[in-house]
């Protein structure tokens, strides 16, 4: 006996027209040959690497041979033998160039969040005579939790200004006494895209630094951190970057701040030499710094996986390809979806776009669970968004192609309205 879903995705097969296209621009694709470096679902189109990116295939065997080898066999000589201790620092240091960044600006370590909190902290003790801080009411909500916690706790003179999503709308909280500006270059939600070079230019003209969030940009599009002449930035590598769930984010201090920019969190692995043990803290003269504590070994090496997929191809070709990819999923939504009143949000002008297409719709939950049940997995961002993450890496057109066609037969058959997909999960 067929299910609905069944039903579902032979609509998907039986619309087809427009599928040989698709199939045409994926043999002219020089990518394409990339997602077989991925292990990922058969039968399954994945559209949501920007909340956790796909396994690298490499990455079993790596850690396998981390275990039996490096822990199980030469335990604590791993320490120095594989440089454990100086993952943070090698790791940053080819993570840089997909940034814009120089070798010994960038550290990989704690999360995003913790990350932020640093550099927060660095960069308002830089403008010590200033009390402006400026981020976005629509920014992730860590960004702004951890800028109320810091200015509660450490800043208690500052206040907070939250600007909207279009850029103007930040340059007009510019002020004599902004100190700090902590934005994302990509909305997590929209997928709108800052133009990182004119606003920090701004930023900079009203005498503040910036501090960019780039967890929605690294490993999606080309970055130039030190061409725009930027201060801080912070970001993940388990989304684009493909580096596992809760792989080690990142923080990058540009060089001219090193020495001046503080960490906050003073921990033994920030001191200039830890394995001196002494009881005053003072802190390296290097990126290193901004170490805390001892680094999750076995974290960061599916992300030392991924960085070698990164290092065969380069940006400014993965960042041609997934506007291609988001392109076409708007055009197939103008086509296939409008009428159902799926509308695309995200902004049609290339250099306004991320990586991803959000849609909304008043009932995008349900739309987004029978979307997954049938094979397509995206996800949903209250109050009314359904994302959907373009991986150039390993996201074909014809999967583009999938995922409309079969978003149209769940509307034409009306399957989200089943009571089972109303249940709400606690992750989305
Ligand atoms: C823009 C942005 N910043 C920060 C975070 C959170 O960072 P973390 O939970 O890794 O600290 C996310 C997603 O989780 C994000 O999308
Ligand atoms: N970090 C996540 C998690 O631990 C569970 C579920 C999702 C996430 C995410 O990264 C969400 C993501 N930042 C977003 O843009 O919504």
């Amino acid at each position: 006996m067929s299910t609905t879903i069944d039903r579902v995705k032979a609509a998907r097969e039986a619309a087809s027209a427009g599928l040989d296209s698709a199939r045409d621009m994926d043999r002219q694709d020089a990518l394409a040959p990339m997602r077989g470096l991925f292990a990922l679902p058969a039968g399954e189109i994945y559209l949501d690497g920007n909340s956790l990116g796909a396994m690298p295939a490499s990455v079993g065997p790596a850690m396998a041979e981390a275990l039996s080898e490096g822990w199980a066999k030469d335990l604590i000589r791993s320490w120095n033998g594989r440089n454990w201790h100086m993952l943070p620092v090698t790791v940053g240091d080819r993570l840089a160039p997909l940034m814009g960044a120089k070798a010994g600006e960038v550290l990989a370590a704690d999360s995003t969040s913790v990350n932020l909190y640093k550099v927060f902290c660095a960069a308002m003790r830089l403008r010590p005579d200033r009390t402006g801080v400026i981020s976005e009411r629509n920014n992730f909500p860590t960004d702004i939790h951890i800028l109320q916690g810091a200015i509660a706790n450490v800043f208690p003179q500052a206040t907070m200004a939250l600007a909207d999503d279009d850029d103007e709308s930040v340059l007009s909280l510019l002020g004599p006494d902004t100190a700090v500006v902590c934005l994302s270059q990509v909305n997590y939600r929209t997928g709108r895209l800052r133009d990182m070079a004119r606003v920090t230019r701004a930023i900079h003209d009203a005498g503040a630094l910036v501090i960019w969030d780039l967890c929605h940009s690294l490993g999606a599009l080309p970055i130039d951190l030190n061409g725009c002449n930027a201060d801080f930035a912070v970001g993940c590598s388990y989304k684009y970057m493909n580096g596992g769930p809760g792989a080690p984010a990142w923080l990058f201090v540009a060089s001219r701040h090193l020495a001046s920019a503080g960490n906050p969190l003073t921990g033994w692995q920030g001191h200039a030499a830890p394995f001196a043990f002494e009881v005053d803290f003072a802190p390296s003269a290097t990126i290193e710094k901004f170490r805390v504590g001892t680094p999750p070994v076995l974290s960061y090496l599916p992300l030392l996986e991924s960085l070698a997929v990164f290092e065969r191809t380069d940006m400014p070709a993965l960042r041609a390809k997934s506007l291609k990819l988001t392109g076409y999923f708007m055009e197939l939504a103008d086509e296939k979806l409008a009428r159902h009143g799926l509308k695309v949000i995200t902004p049609r002008n290339e250099a306004e776009r991320g990586s991803q297409v959000a849609l909304t719709h008043d009932e995008g939950w349900p739309i987004m669970q029978a979307l997954i049940a049938c094979g397509v997995v995206g996800d949903f961002r209250a109050p009314n968004i359904l994302r959907f993450g373009f991986t150039p890496l390993y996201v074909g057109f014809e999967d583009v192609w999938g995922a409309a066609a079969t978003l149209e037969a769940i509307m034409e058959s009306s399957l989200w309205r089943e009571p089972r997909f109303a249940e709400r999960k606690l992750v989305t």
